[in-house]
C-alpha cells in the first residue's frame, strides 16, 4: 500500500508504516495541483493541521482508504467528503494533549510576567526592570472554555497553582468540572466576567467560529486571553482594538485564522499580544505518540480492522471485534443476496440480530448489511459510507434484536422492502467461521455463499430439476453445489445453486420458456465480476 505523508511527522510513525511493508511517499507542503497528482494513487494520507484536505483531494483520490490526523484537530479535513468517498479518517486524540496543556501553562506565564517583550528589550541592550509589573496566578480565577481533554489538563495544572477554576461548556454536567474542582456556568459572558484569565479548548467548529467577539471581550474585562486551540474561534481584529483600546490586557496566541504566517492579522503589531507558530503539540513526545497512533489506524484500515478513532465511521470495541468480525461477511451477503432477489428500488432496510450476536454492539454489521445491499447499485460503496448513503436516499434503516435464536447460535436477517414488496435473507456461521445462508425469502435453504449463484423459484413438480440442470449443462455451465426447499408437495420450491461462472442470458429465457418456472435470479457475489 502507498502512504503519502504531507506535514512533517515523527519517523517513528513512518517506520511503523515501513516495518509493515508499506510505501510511505512524504511530500511535506505539497498543495494544489501538486497534492492532487500525489495522492492519486494513495492508499492513505498522513496530514497535520498544514494540509488542506478538501472535497477536490477525495475526488482525486480513488485508492484512498484512510485519512490519518497525526494530532487532534481536524478541522482541515472535509470529513462529508471523505464519507461520501468512504473514506475513514481519524485522529490522534490523546497523544498531544499534555503537550498542548503545558504549552497553554507557559503561555499563561508568558503573558502574566510579559516575558517575550522583556526578554526582547534585554537583549536589545534595555534594562526594562521598571517597565514590567506582572499578574501572579496564584488566588485568581483562571476561565475555561471547553472543558475536554486538554482544558482538563490545563485545569489540573493551574488548580494546583493555586488558582480559582470557572468552566464554561455546555456539553459536560457539574459533576464532571467538579472533578477539576471547577465551577461549570451556563453563560460564556459570565465565565468570561468572572476571569483573570481565559483559556480556549473547544474544537473549531461552525458553532465556535467567531465565539470570542467584540461582545465577549468586553464582558472579559481586565483578563488575559490565552488561546492554543484554533485560529477562527477568537475574532482577531475585535481583539486587536480591544487590547489597544481596553479592556484587555494582552493575550497569548499560539494559533490563527490564517496559517501558516498569519501576514494579514492585526494581532501581530500589538505589543501586548504574545505569538507562537502553532506549537502547542511540538514536543518530541508527543510528535512521537501521535505519529505512532496515526499509523497503527493506517494499518488498522488497511487490514479491514477497528479504526480505533474513527470519526466517520461505525464505531466498534477492538476487543469485541473478533466476536463480530465473521459476521461483517455474512451480514454483507445477505444484503447483497436480498437487493438482488428484490431487484426493485430499496426505500428501507431492516437488519435483525438473533442469539449471542444480539449481545453485540452491532453498528458495523449493520453498516456491512447495507454494504451489501448497495453494492450491486454502487461502485464506491463500503461500510464507511452506506449508512450516509442509506439517509442521503431516504432509505429507513431499522436495526433490531432478539436474544433467542431458534436453530442456530446467531442469526443475522437482512430485509429490503419496497412499499409493500419485501425479502428477507438470514444468514449464519456454521462452526463458528463457515458462512451459510440459511434463509431466503422464509424458504429454509443451506447454501455457501460465494462467486455466481442461482435463485430458481419453480413450481414442485417431478423433472423441474432435471430440466435446469439440462439446462445449465448445456450452457456449458457446472453445478458445484445446489440445495431444494419447498413450502408444501406440489406447491412452490426454491432452488439455490452455486455456478462456477455466471449462467448465460439465453440459457435463463430457456428456463423460463418453462412454465414450471416462475422466476430465475442471478445472484453476483464477488464485485470483481458483477456484470458492470
Ligand atoms: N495548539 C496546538 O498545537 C493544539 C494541540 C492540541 C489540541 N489543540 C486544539 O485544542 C482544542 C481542544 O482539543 P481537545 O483534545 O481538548 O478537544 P476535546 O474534543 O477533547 O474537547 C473539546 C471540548 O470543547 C467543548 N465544546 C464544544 N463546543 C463548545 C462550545 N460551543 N462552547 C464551549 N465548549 C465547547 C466540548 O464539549 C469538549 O469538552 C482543539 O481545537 C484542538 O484542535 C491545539
Ligand atoms: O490539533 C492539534 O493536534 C494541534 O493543533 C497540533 O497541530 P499540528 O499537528 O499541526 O502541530
Amino acid at each position: 500500500m502507498k502512504v503519502l505523508v504531507t506535514d512533517p511527522v515523527a519517523d517513528a510513525g513512518i517506520e511503523t508504516l515501513r516495518d509493515a511493508g508499506h510505501e510511505v511517499v512524504t511530500g511535506y507542503e505539497l498543495e494544489g495541483a501538486d497534492l492532487l497528482d500525489a495522492v492519486a494513487d494513495a492508499n492513505a494520507l498522513i496530514v497535520r493541521s498544514g494540509t488542506e484536505v478538501t472535497a477536490e483531494v477525495f475526488e482525486a483520490a480513488p485508492e484512498l482508504v484512510i485519512v490519518g490526523r497525526a494530532g487532534i484537530g481536524v478541522d482541515n479535513i472535509d470529513i462529508e467528503a471523505a464519507t461520501d468517498h468512504g473514506v475513514v479518517v481519524a485522529n490522534a486524540p490523546e497523544g498531544n494533549v499534555r503537550a498542548a496543556a503545558e504549552h497553554t501553562v507557559a503561555m499563561t506565564f508568558a503573558a502574566a510576567r510579559s516575558i517575550p517583550q522583556a526578554h526582547g528589550r534585554l537583549k536589545d541592550g534595555e534594562w526594562a526592570k521598571g517597565d514590567y509589573l506582572g499578574r501572579e496566578v496564584n488566588n485568581k480565577t483562571l476561565g475555561v472554555v471547553g472543558l475536554g481533554r486538554v482544558g482538563q489538563e490545563v485545569a489540573k495544572r493551574l488548580d494546583s497553582l493555586g488558582m480559582d477554576l470557572v468552566v464554561y461548556d455546555p456539553y459536560i454536567n457539574e459533576e464532571r468540572a467538579a472533578q477539576f474542582g471547577a465551577e461549570l456556568v451556563d453563560e460564556l459572558t459570565d465565565c468570561l466576567a468572572r476571569s483573570d484569565f481565559v483559556t480556549i479548548h473547544t474544537p473549531l467548529l461552525p458553532e465556535t467560529e467567531g465565539m470570542i467577539g467584540a461582545e465577549e471581550l468586553e464582558a472579559m474585562g481586565d483578563a488575559y486571553l490565552i488561546n492554543c486551540a484554533r485560529g477562527g474561534i477568537v475574532d482577531e481584529p475585535a481583539l486587536a482594538e480591544a487590547i489597544e483600546n481596553g479592556p484587555v490586557p494582552g493575550a497569548a496566541l499560539d494559533v490563527f485564522a490564517e496559517e501558516p504566517l498569519p501576514e494579514d492579522s492585526p494581532l501581530l503589531d500589538v505589543d501586548d499580544v504574545i505569538v507562537t507558530p502553532h506549537l502547542g503539540a511540538s514536543t518530541e513526545a508527543a510528535q512521537e505518540n501521535v505519529a505512532v497512533d496515526t499509523a497503527k489506524q493506517v494499518l488498522a484500515a488497511f487490514a479491514g480492522e477497528p479504526v480505533v478513532n474513527a470519526l466517520n465511521a461505525p464505531s466498534v470495541d477492538e476487543s469485541a471485534f473478533p466476536r463480530i468480525e465473521p459476521y461483517l461477511d455474512v451480514a454483507d451477503t445477505a444484503g447483497r443476496i436480498a437487493a438482488q432477489l428484490l431487484g426493485e428500488r430499496i426505500s428501507g432496510v431492516e437488519v435483525h440480530y438473533e442469539g449471542d450476536i444480539a449481545d453485540e454492539k452491532v453498528d458495523l454489521v449493520t453498516a456491512s448489511a447495507l454494504k451489501g445491499v448497495f453494492s450491486p447499485l454502487e461502485y464506491e460503496v463500503n461500510a464507511v459510507n452506506a449508512p450516509q448513503l442509506a439517509e442521503d436516499r431516504g432509505i429507513e434503516v431499522t436495526e433490531s434484536k432478539t436474544r433467542q435464536a431458534e436453530d442456530f447460535q446467531s442469526l443475522v436477517t437482512v430485509t429490503v422492502k419496497d412499499g409493500d414488496a419485501e425479502l428477507s435473507v438470514c444468514g449464519t456461521l456454521f462452526a463458528g467461521d463457515d458462512p451459510r445462508i440459511v434463509r431466503i425469502d422464509g424458504y429454509r435453504v443451506d447454501a455457501r455463499p460465494y462467486g455466481h449463484m442461482l435463485v430458481a423459484r419453480n413450481r414442485d413438480e417431478p423433472g423441474v430439476i432435471g430440466l435446469i440442470g439440462t439446462v445449465l449443462g448445456e450452457a456449458g455451465v457446472n453445478i458445484a453445489g445446489m440445495f431444494n426447499a419447498r413450502e408444501t408437495i406440489g406447491g412452490e420450491a426454491l432452488t439455490v445453486y452455486n455456478l462456477d461462472e455466471r449462467l448465460p442470458d439465453d440459457a435463463v429465457e430457456r428456463l423460463l420458456d418453462d412454465d414450471r418456472i416462475i422466476s430465475v435470479d442471478r445472484i453476483v457475489l464477488d464485485d470483481a465480476d458483477n456484470g458492470r
